[in-house]
C-alpha cells in the first residue's frame, strides 16, 4: 500500500540578492529594499493520497505547481510533515544529476542505483534502457560532449524503466525530437497505467483528465480547490472565463 501524506505544508523560499560590480560604485537603495523578501511558495497545503489516486495539479504560472512536487519528492525541507510511502520515480527537471566526466553507459548505472535498483537488476536492464535511447556510440564518450536533447533523451529512459510505486510528473518533460518523443509518450503512458499514484502538474486540462481522477487548483500558494478532475477543471475554466477575473492572474507572493 502505497501513500503520500501532506500535513500543514508551508514553503518560503528566500530571495538573495547577487551583488555585482556595480553595487560598489552605485547606491541602489531600490535592490536594498529587495533583500531579506522571500516568496511564499506553499501555504498549509493539506494532502492525502492513496493507491489508486491519480492527482493533477493545475494553476496559474508561479502557482506553486512544480514546488509541491518537490515538496513530495523530498527535494525542499519545508515546515509541516510529508510522509510518503512506495518507492517514487520523479520525471522533472530530468536533466540535472548527471555525472559530466561519466560516460553515458556509467550515468545509466548510477542513476539506476540513484532510483533505489540493485546492481543486479541494472545490469539486467542496461541494454533495454541503452537501446531505447538509441544513443548508440555517444554512450561511450562521457556526457559533458552531450547536447541537451541528448541528456534528455538518456535521463529519460533510465527514469522510465524502473518500477515505481509513486510517480511525480511535470508535463514539462520535452523528450528530445519528434520521433524520441512519440516513443517517450508511449513508454510514459505505460508508466501512469502501471503506478499506484501519480501525481501530475500541468496546463493542459485535457491531460489532466485524461490521466486523473483527482484535482487541486493552486493559487498563490494554496490550495484553492480540489474534487474530482471534472469538479475543479469546470470550476477554475469559469473562473478565468468570468471577466471579473481575467486581470488577477499571476502572482502575489513576495514578501518582506
Ligand atoms: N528555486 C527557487 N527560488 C526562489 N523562488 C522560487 C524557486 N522556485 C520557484 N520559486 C518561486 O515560487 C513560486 C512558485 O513557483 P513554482 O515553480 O512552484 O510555480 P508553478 O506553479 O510550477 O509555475 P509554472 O506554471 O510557471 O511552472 C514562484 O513565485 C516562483 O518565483
Amino acid at each position: 500500500m502505497s501513500s503520500i501524506k501532506l500535513h500543514n505544508i508551508d514553503l518560503k523560499y528566500q530571495i538573495y540578492n547577487e551583488r555585482g560590480i556595480k553595487d560598489f560604485f552605485v547606491r541602489d537603495t531600490k535592490n536594498e529594499a529587495l533583500d531579506n523578501k522571500y516568496i511564499h511558495a506553499l501555504r498549509n497545503i493539506n494532502l492525502n493520497l492513496r493507491d489508486g489516486d491519480r492527482l493533477a495539479i493545475i494553476g496559474h504560472n508561479g502557482a506553486g505547481k512544480s514546488s509541491l512536487l518537490k515538496v513530495i519528492a523530498g527535494i525542499y525541507p519545508v515546515s509541516g510533515q510529508v510522509t510518503v510511502d512506495g518507492r517514487i520515480a520523479s520525471l522533472f527537471e530530468l536533466a540535472t544529476g548527471f555525472e559530466m566526466e561519466a560516460t553515458g553507459w556509467e550515468n545509466i548505472k548510477l542513476r539506476g542505483l540513484m532510483l533505489g535498483e540493485t546492481p543486479k537488476k541494472m545490469s539486467e536492464k542496461i541494454q533495454d534502457i541503452a537501446e531505447f535511447s538509441e544513443l548508440k556510440d555517444h554512450l561511450n564518450i562521457p556526457v559533458k560532449y552531450y547536447s541537451s536533447g541528448m541528456f534528455i533523451r538518456l535521463a529519460f529512459s533510465v527514469s522510465t524503466s524502473i518500477e515505481p510505486d509513486i510517480l511525480l510528473l511535470d508535463e514539462v518533460v520535452a523528450a528530445g525530437d519528434a520521433h524520441f518523443l512519440q516513443k517517450a509518450q508511449k513508454r510514459m503512458n505505460e508508466l501512469i497505467d502501471r503506478v499506484k499514484i501519480l501525481v501530475f502538474v500541468t496546463h493542459s486540462m485535457q491531460s489532466a483528465l485524461d490521466f486523473c481522477n483527482q484535482c487541486i487548483w493552486l493559487e498563490n500558494g494554496e490550495i484553492k480547490l480540489s474534487g474530482t478532475t471534472n469538479e475543479v477543471i469546470k470550476a477554475y475554466n469559469e473562473y478565468y472565463n468570468s471577466s471579473d477575473n481575467k486581470l488577477s492572474e499571476g502572482n502575489g507572493n513576495v514578501n518582506d
